[in-house]
């Protein structure tokens, strides 16, 4: 049987008193693919800081391999194995590309690890990271959290503002991480790659999820889905 690496039972969560994930029960097994995709202001960003323990939880718990997380530090949950890429690219400007990868390994992992995925980085190893065009950023960013060897990998629109041709690439990334066995939970806007990448997508809608199905069911009737992502979304 697939074990169920990270579980959500009816989290309620928010900033303050607001209450913006609104029990939400999502499990993810490993080395599932999954997409979180919904209109601007949903609570998809929300979702994954509440994962991370950088918001106030309610009420519902979380558990990584059945153990609950609830009332751990953020690090301490990255620690257990729970990475993530930032919208906002998790990269020190003032540090260069090496020093950046250095200073994210942990659990054997290596510059060569990122190099190999990424070699444009390896180019560019010298460079700072505020001489990184977005894209570089970006695979920076990514390369720091693998740094870490988590075992599940929340990726929160990886692809905003990138070149197409940058968006391919990365994932093209993202599907060699996945056939290596890594689990990805990826917010995205674009649907339609949303569509390709996952396997199972999730809808978020003002903070619940409206619609969960199979990736393949979606792809072949988009009525449902557009009733809550729009028919103009990507
Ligand atoms: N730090 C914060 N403090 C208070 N409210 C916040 C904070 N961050 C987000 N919100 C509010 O929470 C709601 C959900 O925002 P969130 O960023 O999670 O949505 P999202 O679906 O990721 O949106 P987008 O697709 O635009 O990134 C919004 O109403 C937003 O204004």
């Amino acid at each position: 049987m697939t074990e169920v690496l990270l579980a959500l039972d009816n989290v309620v969560a928010g900033y303050g008193e607001t209450h913006i994930i609104r029990d939400v029960s999502l499990h993810v097994s490993r080395g599932e693919r999954i997409a979180i995709v919904g209109r601007n202001g949903v609570g998809k960003t929300t979702l994954f800081s509440t994962i991370m323990g950088q918001t106030r939880q309610h009420s519902g718990t979380i558990r990584h391999r059945g153990s609950s997380v609830d009332g751990l530090q953020p690090h301490e949950r990255a620690r257990l194995g729970i990475g993530i890429v930032p919208q906002t690219r998790d990269i020190f400007t003032s540090l260069n590309v090496e020093e950046n990868l250095l200073a994210g390994l942990r659990n054997g992992a290596s510059l060569q690890d990122a190099y190999d995925l990424f070699p444009r980085l390896k180019e560019r190893r010298l460079n700072g990271g505020r001489q990184l065009s977005g894209g570089e950023q970006q695979m920076l960013s990514i390369a720091r959290a693998l740094a870490a060897r988590p075992e599940i990998i929340l990726l929160d629109e990886p692809l905003e503002g990138l070149a197409p041709v940058i968006c391919e690439m990365l994932m093209d990334v993202f599907g060699k991480l996945s056939a290596r066995g890594h689990t990805i939970v990826l917010v995205e806007q674009h649907i339609k790659l949303a569509l390709e990448f996952a396997e199972r997508v999730v809808v978020l809608d003002q903070g619940r999820i409206v619609l969960e199905d199979k990736a393949v069911n979606l792809r072949s009737d988009r009525t449902e889905l557009d009733r809550f992502v729009g028919i103009t979304a990507r």
